[in-house]
């Protein structure tokens, strides 16, 4: 299986506090990851160390590498910026910006320089599309994104990150926010874009993960614990912390 992102020896730090510890992970391209683990145990550092989005916070740092196609990201030769066109992030909260629809679309293909109005609306048309929202807003695209519910602001937030035609989606708790049936709708969705799209998931909820990844990786007070296969790992789990965490006796 081909990887898109390495992680080696990777551990983060908040000040003195370390949040993950000596991470070695491999993200295969076009495969559903999902990040399982109990509340503070390091799967938002980790997903958020990927997109680089922790740069801001004050005292934060890192140890160890992160690679994508084989670069590493914190090199000081990275242009963030660009980089997050190609490993986009979506948030737990949706997130659209105080804009319409279609603005909350062309906002990243505006930014990176797009101008050209037919390009733009070629460009929306095409992400919403992706984002499985196009036919419920087709004709109210001058609307608010912030007058979406819930699940479909989510999904305007999964056609933003899209329309700058990203390779990896980095999802954290995506569904958290949603009621079952918009949360089901998600998860169909993320499904068929995996076909396209290498798709990392920061989830609580251990049935979701089994669902839709083909892959887990099980974190526990910011160590790695067991990656592997789902299928696998949920046949039969390596670590007893595994099996008890699948088992709700830890969480
Ligand atoms: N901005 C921050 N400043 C200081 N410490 C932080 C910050 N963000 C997270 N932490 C700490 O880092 C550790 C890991 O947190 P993180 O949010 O990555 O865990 P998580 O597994 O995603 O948790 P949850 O499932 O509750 O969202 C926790 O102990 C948390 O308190």
């Amino acid at each position: 299986m081909e990887k898109i992102i390495e992680v080696k020896d990777f551990s983060a730090y908040y000040g003195d506090k370390e949040a993950v510890r000596n991470i070695t992970a491999d993200f295969c391209k076009n495969k559903i990851t999902a990040i399982i683990g109990p509340s503070g145990c390091g799967k938002s550092t980790l997903l958020r160390s990927i997109n680089r989005i922790n740069d801001t916070i004050p005292g934060f740092s890192v140890k160890g590498k992160i690679y994508f196609e084989n670069k590493d990201i914190y090199s000081e030769d990275i242009d963030v910026t660009l980089y997050r066109k190609r490993v986009g992030m979506v948030f737990q909260k949706p997130t659209p910006f105080p804009m319409s629809i279609f603005d909350n679309v062309a906002f990243g293909p505006r930014l990176h320089g797009i101008k050209n109005r037919k390009k733009l609306e070629e460009i929306v048309e095409r992400s919403l599309k992706q984002a499985a929202l196009w036919d419920e807003v087709k004709d109210e695209l001058h609307k608010p994104g912030t007058a979406l519910s819930g699940g479909q602001q989510q999904r305007l937030c999964i056609a933003r990150a899209l329309a700058v035609e990203p390779e990896v989606l980095l999802l954290d708790e995506p569904t958290s926010a949603l009621d079952p049936i918009a949360t089901q709708k998600l998860e169909v969705l993320l499904e068929q874009l995996s076909e396209n799209y290498t798709i990392i998931i920061v989830t609580h909820n251990i049935a979701q993960a089994i669902r839709i990844s083909d892959y887990l990786i099980f974190m526990y007070r910011g160590d790695l614990i067991e990656s592997g296969e789902t299928a696998e790992i949920i046949k039969k789990p390596k670590n007893e912390l595994t099996e008890m965490y699948l088992n709700g006796k830890i969480g």
